[in-house]
């Protein structure tokens, strides 16, 4: 267990996660993907510790102290903090992916209505030059899968139907009527990775919009 995170000048590490955290942040409310007290954000350090944004705070107004430390069994390492509805998300990510080094969930407007326009089980991105922000893809020329799970309360319960996918996912996942999430080996290239899939989920609300066809979903949106 450590020691309660208020001196971070005295863990630089500590304290280079908990400000990467509040600078994605505000990066996600800049862009409207955290509206009220949406999304949650963590770090994991090279030690292992993993810092995630505490539960029910505005996320475009965090400060050092609203970053706390869960074990990766999602238990808060000091008495009294209520880490992330979420908590067992990341840790699932970073439990499966030794390389994750942050990890993002926001609610974007596009990932929500697409979402909930179609009961299909995954939404289809293809074509787009911006698909190469994910991880292994070259090219335009393919079409990347974005797993979609239905909301459910129970993350316990959520996380199984995600664990059935996750291996094979290249560009993070989607909640039905929820949101989006998204990891990386570093904030910035987690960062990197929400901004693409968020762009190219905007493009194609708006092609479902000016009723263009599109290949988002299997089934018509
Ligand atoms: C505004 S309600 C959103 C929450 O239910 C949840 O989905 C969420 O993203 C934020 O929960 P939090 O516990 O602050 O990490
Ligand atoms: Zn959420």
């Amino acid at each position: 267990m450590s020691e309660g995170h208020n001196a971070v000048v005295a863990d630089p590490a500590w304290a280079a996660a908990a400000e990467a955290i509040v600078r994605a942040g505000r990066r996600m409310d800049q862009r409207g993907w955290v509206p009220a007290t949406a999304g949650n954000i963590s770090v994991r350090l090279a030690d292992g510790r993993i810092a995630l944004t505490r539960s029910g705070g505005h996320k475009g107004f965090l400060n050092a102290d609203d970053v706390i430390e869960v074990d990766l069994q999602g238990r808060p390492q000091r008495e009294g903090d209520r880490p992330s509805a979420e908590t067992l998300l990341h840790c699932q990510i970073y439990g499966n992916f030794p390389a994750a080094g942050a990890v993002l969930h926001g609610h974007s407007v596009a990932a929500t209505v697409l979402s909930m326009a179609t009961k299909a089980s995954a939404l289809y991105l293809a074509d787009y030059e911006v698909q190469k922000v994910f991880e292994g893809q070259t090219t335009h020329a393919a079409r990347v899968t974005v797993p979609v799970f239905d909301n459910d309360q129970d993350i316990a319960h959520l996380s199984r139907s995600v664990a059935l996918y996750l291996d094979d996912m290249k560009a993070g996942y989607i909640i039905r009527g929820h949101g989006v999430y998204v990891w990386g080996p570093t904030m910035d290239v987690a960062l990197a990775r929400l901004e693409g899939l968020e762009f190219l989920l905007a493009c194609e609300l708006e092609r479902v919009k000016l009723g263009v066809p599109t290949r988002i979903a299997e089934e018509r949106l």
